[in-house]
């Protein structure tokens, strides 16, 4: 069974729960790092949780959510071989999967809505990879980190 990371901030347990009950009925393991409470907290910790689950291999994906998605997507693309995705509609979703390879997906609870994000997930989880010539593109990406 393939694992998703999820985590986020205060602005976002409620979309957590959501998504976290729609994936795991796609099939998929969630190891859930926090927060679960709605006490303001601060959205680099589980950015950063999130992209060090994906990274060490603990998770396949992660999938992390704030107000808007920025924040915890910064947070988490600091961690090397982590590429994240955020977006608030499905066809950037689709092609960051395809083209970019992204293992980290980022939205935002106070910009999407539930059923939206849904269909973000879809697109993101259910294409694959492309490799070919985005493989070259993809290599320096990494590249960049290791200067
Ligand atoms: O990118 C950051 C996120 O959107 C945060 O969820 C947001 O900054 C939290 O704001 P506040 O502390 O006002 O709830």
């Amino acid at each position: 069974m393939k694992k998703i990371a999820m985590g986020n901030d205060h602005s976002a347990v409620e979309m957590k729960e959501a998504i976290k009950a729609y994936v795991e009925q796609k099939g998929y393991e969630v190891i859930d790092f926090g927060t679960n409470s709605s006490e303001s907290c601060d959205y680099p910790v589980y950015g950063e949780k999130v992209g060090r689950a994906v990274a060490s291999g603990e998770a396949d994906y992660g999938i992390a959510i704030c107000g808007t998605g920025i924040g915890i997507g910064l947070a988490a693309g600091k961690v090397k071989g982590v590429l994240v995705c955020t977006c608030s509609e499905p066809y950037s979703a689709r092609m960051s999967r395809r083209h970019n390879n992204t293992n980290v997906l980022t939205f935002g609870a106070r910009v999407v809505g539930v059923e939206m994000a849904k269909m973000i997930v879809d697109e993101w989880l259910d294409n694959e990879y492309e490799g070919g010539r985005h493989q070259r593109r993809v290599d320096m990406i990494f590249d960049i980190e290791n200067k």
